[in-house]
């Protein structure tokens, strides 16, 4: 089928980066974004693949029940959501379908979609939000999120996002007035990644890129002034270190029971309602921690092993940001100490644990992880992933000595087709690793 052929599709599910997905009669897969489960569709190819094609939707036969206007009203054009035309029950049905097929076809397991927990606010979640501030020619600013299929475009976006958590929807529009024309009181620079945190103290701003902000300090507390609820604004000029230009050096927030420092840098999960959830189930899994050995590999701040802790868990953490290190420690229990480095480096020096917590980006586990944990088998792992194809693929690198206790997914990103597993496995003691 060459492209610009146009065709017509069922579409009968929701694939991992969110588009509708279909079947033509010879057994190829036809990804259409911004389609739903039930939508037949007259379609344009875009894209070749062989055993796969990618194409565009023109016009609608059949309309699926499962479908609503978007909320947004830049969905069309930004490339933020990609799940907004879905009523929410069908966004969650489409996660646990993700997580299952990833699970039976990459990870080799005989396992039924799981369970996801759903978020209580599929809108005003998010308490972190990283927008891209453009320079064009002829001092004309844009500022907003990149475009959808075209990511080197900004979308301009000034009240429009849903997202945000209400101090961060109050704080853009403020800091867009009160950056001046041709955002002349914010760094110079072609390019600006301006970060917003919603924090117990307010918001924090983080501008990342840009020279060095040589009236950094009075254009800063003039922007602080100038809008109200921003508690802190910190800027990192290229190659640089983060400095912080104005405000309060120390933002703090809670998430499943435990009070972190926030700076900017570390990573914190972006939905603290069902980041809290996520957090009670990895407690959960893990059972009575009282002097146990607990590995939290790929800790971030340390919020699941502080906890663990002071629980009377023995915990260390591994982590690789110096930020989120230095986050980890700051005001942690006895019982709690962090190893900054490599998590495949540090993991076999710190073995053997009972329990192994692992928290990798989206990239998974390095090789060495599996290889670490085969040769000194914890006898629970609780596996926290961001990506449920790199789980799949860890999961089998791991072998078959675990048993697989549970998966429960977790809708942490609303909207959009992210989504969070938390896997608990325990060793079979009556196997070895072959
Ligand atoms: C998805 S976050 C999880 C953080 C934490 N568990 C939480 O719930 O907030 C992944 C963390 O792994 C860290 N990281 C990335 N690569 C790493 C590695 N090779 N070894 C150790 N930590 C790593 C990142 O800096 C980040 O803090």
């Amino acid at each position: 089928m060459t492209p610009d052929a146009e065709w017509t599709v069922g579409i009968d599910g929701i694939a991992a980066g969110g588009d509708g997905v279909g079947r033509l009669a010879d057994g190829r897969v036809v990804f259409v974004p911004r389609t739903a489960p039930g939508d037949r569709v007259s379609v344009r190819t875009v894209r070749d693949g062989g055993r796969w094609l990618r194409a565009e939707a023109i016009t609608f036969e059949a309309h699926s029940p499962h479908r609503r206007p978007a909320p947004c009203r830049l969905y069309e054009r930004c490339g933020g959501c990609q799940l907004q035309h879905l009523q929410y029950p069908a966004q969650i049905e489409a996660a646990s379908r993700v997580v299952g097929d990833a699970l039976r076809r990459i990870g080799g397991l005989e396992v039924s979609d799981p369970e996801v927990r759903p978020a209580e606010r599929e809108l005003g979640y998010r308490n972190r939000v990283a927008f891209t501030l453009k320079r064009l020619r002829g001092g004309r600013v844009v500022a907003g999120f990149h475009a959808r299929g075209h990511p080197g475009r900004i979308v301009e976006v000034r009240d429009e996002c849903l997202l945000p958590e209400a101090p961060i929807a109050e704080v853009w529009p403020a800091l867009r007035e009160a950056w001046g024309a041709g955002a002349t009181r914010l760094p110079a620079g072609r390019e600006l990644r301006l970060t917003l945190r919603s924090i117990e103290e307010g918001v924090l701003l983080a501008i990342d890129g840009g020279r060095a902000w040589s009236e950094g300090a009075d254009q800063a507390a003039a922007l602080r002034a100038a809008v109200p609820g921003l508690a802190a604004i910190w800027h990192r000029a290229e190659g640089g270190d983060w400095v912080l230009a104005a405000g309060r050096p120390d933002g703090h927030d809670t998430t499943g029971g435990e009070r972190v420092v926030v700076r900017p840098g570390a990573f914190t999960q972006v939905n603290r309602e069902v980041a809290g959830a996520l957090h009670d189930a990895v407690r959960a899994a893990v059972g009575d921690p009282a002097g146990r050995r607990i590995v939290d590999g790929y800790c971030g701040v340390g919020l699941h092993g502080r906890r663990l802790a002071r629980d009377g868990a023995r915990v260390v953490g591994l982590e690789l940001d110096p930020a989120a290190v230095e986050a980890a420690r700051e005001g942690a229990p006895a019982g709690f100490r962090v190893i900054e480095g490599a998590a495949e480096e540090t993991l076999p020096t710190v073995l053997p644990a009972d329990v192994v917590i692992v928290n990798p980006p989206r990239a998974g586990l390095h090789r060495g992880v599996p290889e670490a944990l085969r040769h000194d088998p914890p006898a629970t792992i609780v596996y926290v992933s961001c990506d449920p194809a790199t789980l799949a693929r860890d999961l089998e690198r791991l072998g078959s000595r675990w048993t697989l206790r549970a998966v429960t997914a977790f809708d942490l990103f609303p909207q959009t087709s992210h989504i969070e597993t938390v896997v608990t496995l325990d060793l079979d003691p009556k196997t070895t690793d072959s």
